[in-house]
């Protein structure tokens, strides 16, 4: 059956809301889904895990961790047609200097599978922290497609901007 990503994108922003607000992030959510079975792996939220996470990294490490492994060995268990929806893009640059989730979906190719081969995305990030986010291109550099689903954009931004003054 063919994903509904609007679907989909719904459950991120429902994700996104369970996020403490605060003014240095975006409140952010995000779902890992396996398109060969439509099934969700996992899915998460900007400070769901310990240590200034993001919602994409959340998804990543929850992922990881029910296999025992850690975030960075994500790569090894991801099926083959692996996806990720995010309500905001991922981020290129972090003022706090923790990686970004651009690298970490790039490492996720390694391991010998597929990775995540696409990137669903509700809205750009706004240049508030970090001016223009760059990451869609490096993304597509390494053949990860970037998917604007349309639709949600206002409600995704209110959400994201909730903890800021
Ligand atoms: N895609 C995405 N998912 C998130 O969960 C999240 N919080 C952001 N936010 C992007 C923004 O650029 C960074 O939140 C700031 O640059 C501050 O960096 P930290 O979050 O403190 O590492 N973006
Ligand atoms: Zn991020």
């Amino acid at each position: 059956a063919p994903l509904d990503h609007e679907a989909y994108m719904r459950l991120a922003l429902s994700e996104a809301h369970e996020s403490p607000p605060k003014p240095s992030n975006f409140r952010v959510g995000a779902v890992l889904v396996d398109e060969g079975s439509n099934k969700v792996l996992a899915t998460g939220y900007t400070l769901e895990l310990p240590g200034n996470t993001h919602a994409e990294q959340c998804c990543l490490q929850k992922f990881a961790q029910s296999h025992d492994l850690p975030e960075e060995r994500v790569g090894e268990v991801l099926p083959e047609n692996t996806v990720i929806y995010t309500t905001m893009e991922p981020c290129g640059l972090r003022l706090s200097g923790n990686l970004p989730c651009v690298e970490r979906i790039i490492r996720a190719r390694e391991g010998g599978k597929g990775g995540i081969s696409k990137v669903y995305l509700g809205v750009k990030e706004p240049e508030k922290f970090v001016g223009e986010n760059k990451g869609r291109t490096k993304l597509g550099e390494h053949g990860i497609e970037c998917i604007h689903v349309p639709g949600l954009e206002e409600q995704i931004l209110n959400v994201a901007t909730a903890g800021h003054e």
